[in-house]
C-alpha cells in the first residue's frame, strides 16, 4: 500500500515537472521569433500579439514581406551588400533590433515607435521636407572618406545627420530617413556617409526618391583611391576582422579576378562601372568626385573644393590643418590650452599595409588599367595611377 503511495507520488511529481517542461519548451517556441534571419532580429516580424510590439510597415517597404517572414533563412556572418539588401527587405520598426553590416553586429531602430509615427505629416508639412539640403558622401569605402567626416563636421554650414551613417543600403522606408535628416537654413547643409551605396542599385534608387522629395537638394561627394591600393587597404581591412580564413594576398587576388562579377572588392573598385548612373541621378554640377592622394596631402584644397561645390562661405585653408612630426596625416586644427592641438587622433585611421609583391601588385595594375582609362575620359581628368 506504501509502496503505491510512493509510486503515485513519483508520478504525480513526473507530470508535474513534464508539463513544466513542455510549457517551457512551447513558451521558448513562440518566442522563437527571437531568433535571427538574415542577420535581423526576427522579434520585429512578430505580431503585437506575440512581443506586445507593433508591425509596422512603411509604404515604400516592399509588399512581400510575409512569405519571407516564414522562411527560416540561415544566418551568415558575412553579409555583402546581396545579403543586406534581402534583409532590408524583412525589416520593420518596433522592438530595437539589428544588423548586420558586413561582420559588424549594429543596433539600428528605433528604441519606440509609435503607430502614430507611420502619418509622414507628424514630422514635417511637405514644404518643410523641401528645406532639408542633403550632402552625402557615397564612397568609396577605404578611400578616406572617415577622415572627410571628421573635417567637414567642423564647418559651421554642415550639420551632421548622425543617425544616418551606413544606412542607405537598407530600405527602411524613405520617412525614416527624412526624420532624421536635421533642418537646414538656406546655407546650411546636413551630411552623411554612406560608402557602401557607390555600386549599391537599391540605395542609388532610395537616394534619387529622397532627392525628388527634397527637391532636389542633394549633393554628391565621392573620393577614389588609386585601385591597387584601395584593393591592398580593403584586403588588410579584411584581414584584420578575419584572421583564419582569409587566404594570402596573391591568392585572394587571383579569387577576386577570376569572379570580378560577384566579387565586392572589385566592383568597389572599377569606379566607372558605377559613376554614369550617378552622374545621370543628379547631374554634373551635383557630383564632385575627389581624389585620395590630393586629399592627404592636401587636405585645404580637397576641402576648398567640397566648399566651392557647396557654396559655403570659405572655411578651410592650410593653416586648418596640423601635419604632427613624423605623423602621414593631417587633423584638423584646434587651438588647445597651450598650444595647436589635433581635433582628432589623426592616427586613428589608416593601417598599416600588408606586404605585396611585385608581381601581385602587376596583376591588380593590369586589371584596372582599361577601367581606370575609361574613367579618365569619362570624368576628364588623369590620376597619376600606374
Ligand atoms: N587623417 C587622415 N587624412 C586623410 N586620409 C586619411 C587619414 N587617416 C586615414 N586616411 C586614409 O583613409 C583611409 C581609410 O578610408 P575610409 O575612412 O574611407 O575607410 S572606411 O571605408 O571607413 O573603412 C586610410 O586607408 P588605409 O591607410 O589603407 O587604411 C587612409 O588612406
Amino acid at each position: 500500500m506504501r509502496r503505491r503511495y510512493i509510486v503515485a507520488i513519483w508520478l504525480v511529481l513526473g507530470l508535474t515537472l513534464m508539463t513544466i517542461l513542455m510549457y517551457n519548451i512551447f513558451g521558448v517556441s513562440k518566442l522563437s521569433n527571437m531568433k535571427t534571419t538574415f542577420g535581423v532580429s526576427k522579434r520585429n516580424n512578430t505580431k503585437t500579439t506575440d512581443c506586445n510590439c507593433i508591425k509596422i510597415r512603411t509604404p515604400d517597404e516592399p509588399t512581400n514581406i510575409t512569405s519571407r517572414d516564414t522562411k527560416e533563412e540561415k544566418m551568415s556572418t558575412h553579409k555583402e551588400n546581396t545579403d543586406t539588401n534581402k534583409a532590408a527587405e524583412q525589416r520593420h520598426y518596433g522592438e530595437p533590433g539589428y544588423v548586420f553590416v558586413g561582420t559588424k553586429r549594429m543596433n539600428m531602430f528605433p528604441k519606440t515607435v509609435n503607430q502614430s509615427d507611420l502619418d509622414f505629416s507628424n514630422y514635417f508639412s511637405d514644404a518643410e521636407v523641401k528645406k532639408r539640403n542633403l550632402v552625402l558622401l557615397g564612397g568609396v569605402m577605404k578611400c578616406g572618406t572617415g577622415t572627410m567626416k571628421t573635417f567637414l563636421k567642423e564647418h559651421p554650414s554642415i550639420r551632421d545627420a548622425v543617425g544616418l551613417q551606413v544606412f542607405f543600403t537598407y530600405n527602411f522606408g524613405i520617412q525614416w530617413y527624412l526624420k532624421r535628416l536635421p533642418k537646414c537654413k538656406e546655407n546650411e547643409w546636413a551630411f552623411t556617409r554612406c560608402t557602401n551605396c557607390f555600386m549599391n542599385t537599391d540605395s542609388l534608387s532610395l537616394i534619387n526618391n529622397i532627392n525628388e522629395l527634397i527637391g532636389k537638394r542633394l549633393k554628391l561627394l565621392f573620393i577614389i583611391r588609386n585601385p591597387v591600393e584601395r584593393m591592398i587597404s580593403h584586403y588588410t581591412q579584411l584581414k584584420a576582422g578575419n584572421k583564419t580564413l582569409l587566404p594570402p594576398i596573391g591568392h585572394w587576388i587571383k579569387e577576386q579576378i577570376s569572379n570580378p562579377n560577384t566579387s565586392g572588392a572589385l566592383q568597389k573598385t572599377r569606379y566607372i562601372d558605377y559613376f554614369p548612373v550617378w552622374y545621370r541621378m543628379v547631374g554634373d554640377k551635383n557630383i564632385l568626385v575627389l581624389e585620395h592622394e590630393e586629399f592627404v596631402n592636401t587636405p585645404w584644397i580637397a576641402m576648398q573644393r567640397v566648399e566651392k561645390h557647396l557654396g559655403l562661405n570659405p572655411f578651410f585653408n592650410e593653416n586648418s590643418f596640423l601635419l604632427r612630426k613624423a605623423g602621414k596625416y593631417y587633423c584638423y586644427k584646434t587651438k588647445g590650452p597651450q598650444m595647436e592641438e589635433c581635433s582628432h587622433n589623426p592616427n586613428s585611421k589608416g593601417r598599416i599595409h600588408v606586404d605585396i609583391t611585385e608581381k601581385e601588385r602587376t596583376i591588380l595594375r593590369d586589371y584596372f588599367r582599361p577601367f581606370n582609362e575609361r574613367l579618365f575620359k569619362f570624368l576628364n581628368v588623369r590620376y597619376k595611377w600606374e
